[in-house]
């Protein structure tokens, strides 16, 4: 084995929090080099970036060769090998390809990976990278009915863009999109799903995939351990999300239920049981059995069995923290992350972490929490660059501002939403109240408010409230006086707090 590297800076994963904690790093110390160490061979980098109001931020997501981001930082030097082992009292990583390299600082940004709701079976799919973005689609093309497990963003975005093909959406909720959206938000939106689509769709940002050739050839289960980045935002535009047949959408709501048990063909015939035709909405008939013979049945807590081609498990995440756990006495997270506190350390001196694979422990700011998105991965990454500097250098650092209020913007069934703070009332006990404004399928309006302050807010449409309440939240003025009024169409909200 060749003698160890020596690198002062390295950080472990090229997905957006990686890069941009080696882009912040190789800025900071122009005449050091920077080792990122990622197991894939293509990095994800921020473009196009657009600070929309002091919390706001929206950008483009692009996947580039690593030798792109050499090119524009020559100090980064990108090793593509997965990390298989730390050795935090060496100060080491061991690569899969036999090399070992000796940090001064290290920043692990190792991301996360699906949680399935059931490991190794080749009929349940989870969406990650562009791996198994390809992976879905082919699956698809060729069904003509899914089950979609799971009721968040992922789960969201496929429902309303897939066409041609079956959707069975198995839910544990009453509503649909809880980590969004309360049970008002998940009605105005439910028309969109029932509605043919615009032959236009309206502009939107996509995520570029510089790279080519990298399509597996054989289907199956996915290899975890060639976890790519995950995707970015608009990640299906790339994608022909169209199943086997010769219609829009279809979808089909099962609310409060999960996932019991999966048959193969063969079991379930073995089991001698009726599975459900696609229920007929429009007529309050009685659930039909199904004549026809599919590859995988899924059995939900509430009795019903459906069967389909294959089954999506949008089921969240779960982070990547296997490859540093052999030996290393790291503190995690409920959730499994790596802990990391105000200054993103984790428990292990010298030892940062950023983006989806921490579990953020510090103190947060009444209106911060923590949801693994790739605004977060950017800011943490940004952030743990800026303290590994100040630690280096023995300056002091301050908080980021960005963890001062949780601000999240993206695209639901082709509406602009808007989330801010405590747009659920995450956490603010029973003395909070919600004020609704909403005009159907137009926009939805929702504030949280607690002892006359506003602590959180969902917008759904074009309503051009994001700043005004963003400043609300901060400055958390007290708005006891202005009542109802605060949410009434005919005062310019706006003028009204200049
Ligand atoms: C389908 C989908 C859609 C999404 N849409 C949105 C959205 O619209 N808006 C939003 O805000 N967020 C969205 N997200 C979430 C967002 O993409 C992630 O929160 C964010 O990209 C996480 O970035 P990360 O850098 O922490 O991790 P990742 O992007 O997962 O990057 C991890 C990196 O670490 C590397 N790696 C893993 N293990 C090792 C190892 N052992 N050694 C070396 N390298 C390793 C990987 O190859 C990868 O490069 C979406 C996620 C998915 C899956
Ligand atoms: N536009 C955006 O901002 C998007 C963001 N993303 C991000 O990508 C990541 C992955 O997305 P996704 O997989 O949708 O994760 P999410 O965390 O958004 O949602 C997971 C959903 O699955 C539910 N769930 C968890 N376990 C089970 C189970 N065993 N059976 C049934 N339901 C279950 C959860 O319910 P409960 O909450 O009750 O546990 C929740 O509704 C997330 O970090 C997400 O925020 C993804 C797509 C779009």
């Amino acid at each position: 084995m060749a003698a160890a590297a020596r690198c002062r800076f390295v950080v472990v994963g090229g997905g957006i929090a990686g890069v941009t904690c080696a882009e912040q790093l190789a800025a900071e110390f122009t005449s050091e080099d920077i080792l990122l160490v990622t197991a894939a061979p293509v990095i994800k980098a921020v473009t196009n970036f657009k600070q929309i109001s002091r919390t706001l931020e929206e950008f483009d997501v692009e996947e580039q060769p690593s030798t792109m981001l050499e090119k524009r930082y020559p100090n980064i030097k990108v090793v593509e090998s997965a990390v298989k082992r730390l050795k935090n009292e060496e100060h080491k990583i061991v690569t899969d390809d036999g090399n070992e390299y000796i940090y001064e600082k290290l920043c692990l940004c190792a991301g996360a990976k699906p949680k399935l709701i059931i490991e190794g079976n080749p009929y349940v799919l989870g969406i990650r990278d562009t791996d198994s973005a390809q992976e879905f689609q082919k699956h698809l093309a060729n069904a003509k009915r899914l089950t979609v497990v799971g009721n968040g963003g992922i789960a969201l975005e496929l429902v309303y863009e897939i066409e041609g093909c079956e959707v069975i959406w198995a839910i544990k909720d009453k509503a649909i999109g809880n980590t969004f959206f309360d049970a008002g938000a998940a009605e105005f939106l439910i028309p969109k799903l029932t509605a043919e689509k615009p032959e236009t769709a309206i502009a939107c940002k996509r995520t570029k995939y510089t790279t080519e050739g990298n399509e597996k050839e054989e289907m199956g289960v996915a290899d975890t351990a060639k976890l790519g980045s995950a995707l970015g935002p608009d990640w299906h535009e790339g994608l022909h999300l169209k199943g086997a047949k010769e219609f829009s959408h279809k979808v089909h709501i099962e609310t409060l239920c999960e996932v019991k048990k999966i048959y193969l063909q063969e079991g379930f015939k073995e089991l001698e049981q009726v599975s459900l035709a696609f229920p007929k909405h429009k007529q309050k008939e009685k659930s039909q059995p199904d004549e026809e013979l599919w590859p995988v049945y899924v059995e939900l807590t509430n009795g019903k069995i459906y069967g389909c081609d294959f089954i999506v498990s949008a089921t969240g995440v779960v982070p990547n923290v296997k490859p540093f756990l052999d030996g290393n006495n790291f503190a995690l997270g409920e959730d499994g992350g790596i802990k990391v506190d105000k200054h993103m350390q984790t428990s292990l001196l010298n030892i940062y972490a950023a983006g989806d694979i921490c579990t953020a422990s510090w103190e947060p700011s009444p209106v911060w929490q923590q949801m693994r998105l790739w605004t977060q991965a950017r800011q943490m990454g940004w952030y743990a660059a800026k303290c590994i500097a100040a630690d280096t250098l023995k300056q002091p650092i301050d908080m980021d501002f960005s963890f001062e209020l949780f601000a999240h913007v993206t695209k639901f069934f082709n509406y602009k939403v808007v989330v801010l703070g405590k747009y659920n009332a995450q956490g603010l006990g029973l003395d909070c109240e919600l004020m609704l404004r909403c005009t159907k399928g137009h926009e939805y309006v929702k504030v949280v408010m607690q002892n006359g302050r506003m602590m959180g807010a969902v917008l759904i449409g074009e309503t051009n409230l994001e700043e005004t309440f963003e400043n609300l939240i901060l400055n958390q003025m007290d708005l006891s006086a202005y009542g109802e009024d605060l949410l009434n169409p005919d005062i310019d909200i706006e003028d009204y707090f200049d």
